[in-house]
């Protein structure tokens, strides 16, 4: 039976969310056939009290040519996502703004889409599967659906609405309604086929430094400095059109005391979690506490919410930003409150500090490389702040102690999300406490 088949299936899936606790049920909420031999299915797993749905392309005929055991279900069953023959259909309903049963394909006014393209689906992810058409379009499937607008689609076709730049193109999208909301379950966007991630360019660089170690040359590194500082730019630019596509607003002191309060929670939950965090507490908790003190009121907006070098990349002309989509794990209103832009800047501070000190951990001459390693941050990091003053960012004097504690909330957040998935980094955000800022 497929329920079954999917119950043993789905527990082996990357962008399973529920890995490590039994399945009490699965079900399909819903079952549509989007052409011969291929289902768009939406399933619910229940187990303990937790509720998911996730999405699945569901490919029929997976015998009839044997191409598909890589993404084999059994039966005859296997992940559509996969087949080329059959994706398609998805470009072809976004283009033709089709409706098929509950779900909605839908186009940007005023774009063309190549249906003739065919699909690829990427590597590298974690918790959705990204189909990529020839060099062209990358089609974000969410697995996991939380109901509502995804704030990736929500701000990007908004961006590009207002002519925004540092964006990639968005084309279309697919949707349901789930509890009777609008749900995105696809988005479709330019694909920037020449373009490099930009963990991927600041990791080049530090290897670069870490390779100087023999050489008697003191400039440590590969120069990083002036694609921060261009980032820092992109960045503040960013922030600008997000202010200028959606409403802003000022927090005002009362709201900025109960922020605090919220991010002291938070350290603590993360303490209980990971109780060797415990002994910097102290450290984080200054910090907070002199924003109470200190900052009367913080201008907030939409803001990317989850900003790191992975999810800029570099073309041959600019910086683009991806992914907005908040942090992960988030309700999905909290995703979409307005905050203070500063987070994505503390974000972006915190990556060059992972990327200078990612190799640390095991290095045999790690005691020798340290110095070169947070001289290395600390030049790029203060390159992309000179940029984001330089493309109108704000960075008021009084900014800075803000900055520092969400730097610190952002390194908390860290600590919980290594501890639960790449332990061995655990060292690089605890580092943040001991840093004297
Ligand atoms: N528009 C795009 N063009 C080229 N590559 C992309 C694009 N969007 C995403 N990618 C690639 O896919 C990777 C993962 O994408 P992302 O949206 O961050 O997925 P996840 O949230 O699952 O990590 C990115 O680091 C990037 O390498
Ligand atoms: O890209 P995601 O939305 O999946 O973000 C999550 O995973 C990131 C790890 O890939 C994590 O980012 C942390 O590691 C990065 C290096 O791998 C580093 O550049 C970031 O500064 C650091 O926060 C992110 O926090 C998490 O939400």
């Amino acid at each position: 039976m497929l329920t079954e088949l999917l119950t043993g299936w789905i527990t082996h899936q990357r962008w399973f969310a529920g890995k490590g606790r039994p399945i009490d049920e699965l079900g399909v909420d819903s079952d549509v056939e989007l052409s011969p031999g291929l289902h768009h299915l939406i399933i619910s797993v229940r187990q303990g009290g937790a509720h998911d749905r996730y999405q699945l392309l569901l490919g029929t005929d997976g015998d009839a040519s044997g191409r598909y055991s890589h993404a084999r279900i059994g039966d005859g069953y296997y992940d559509a996502a996969y087949d080329p023959d059959l994706t398609g259909t998805l470009l072809a309903g976004m283009a033709g703004d089709r409706d098929l049963g509950p779900l909605r394909f839908r186009h940007l006014e005023g774009v063309e889409i190549d249906t003739s393209l065919r699909s690829l689906v990427l590597g590298a992810e974690q918790s959705n599967t990204s189909l990529v058409y020839g060099e062209t379009y990358i089609c974000k499937l969410f697995r996991r659906l939380i109901p509502g607008v995804n704030p990736e689609l929500e701000i990007v076709t908004a961006l590009a609405r207002h002519g925004a730049g540092h964006i990639a193109q968005p084309y279309g999208w697919i949707e349901t309604d789930l509890d009777g909301e609008p749900t995105t379950l696809a988005m479709t966007q330019e694909f920037l086929a020449t373009a490099n991630d930009g963990w991927a360019l600041a990791l080049a660089s530090v290897r670069d430094l870490y390779a100087c170690l023999d050489s008697s040359a003191s400039d440590a590194g590969g120069d990083f400095s002036s694609e921060a500082y261009r980032l820092g730019v992109a960045t503040a630019e960013v922030h600008r059109e997000l202010a200028a596509a959606f409403p802003t607003d000022v927090m005002e002191s009362q709201e900025v005391k109960q922020m605090v309060e919220d991010h002291r929670r938070r350290l603590a939950g993360v303490i209980e979690e990971v109780p060797q965090l415990g002994r910097y507490a102290r450290v984080a908790e200054e910090a907070y506490q002199r924003v109470a003190d200190v900052v009367s009121e913080i201008p907030v907006q939409r803001v990317h919410g989850d900003y790191h070098l992975g999810q800029v990349m570099r073309t041959t002309t600019d910086w683009v930003v991806l992914d907005f989509e908040g942090e992960p794990g988030q309700p999905l209103a909290e995703r979409r409150a307005l905050s203070s832009p500063l987070r994505d800047v503390a974000g972006m501070l915190r990556s060059f500090d992972y990327a200078a000190r990612h190799l640390l951990a095991d290095h045999p001459d790690a005691d020798e490389l340290r110095p070169r390693a947070v001289e290395w941050a600390e030049l790029n990091r203060s390159s992309f702040l000179a940029g984001y003053s330089a493309g109108g960012g704000r960075l008021h004097a009084e900014d800075a102690i803000l900055l520092r504690a969400l730097e610190l909330v952002k390194a908390v957040y860290e600590v919980g999300y290594e501890a639960r998935n790449r332990p061995s980094w655990l060292p690089i955000p605890m580092a943040a406490f001991q840093v004297e800022r």
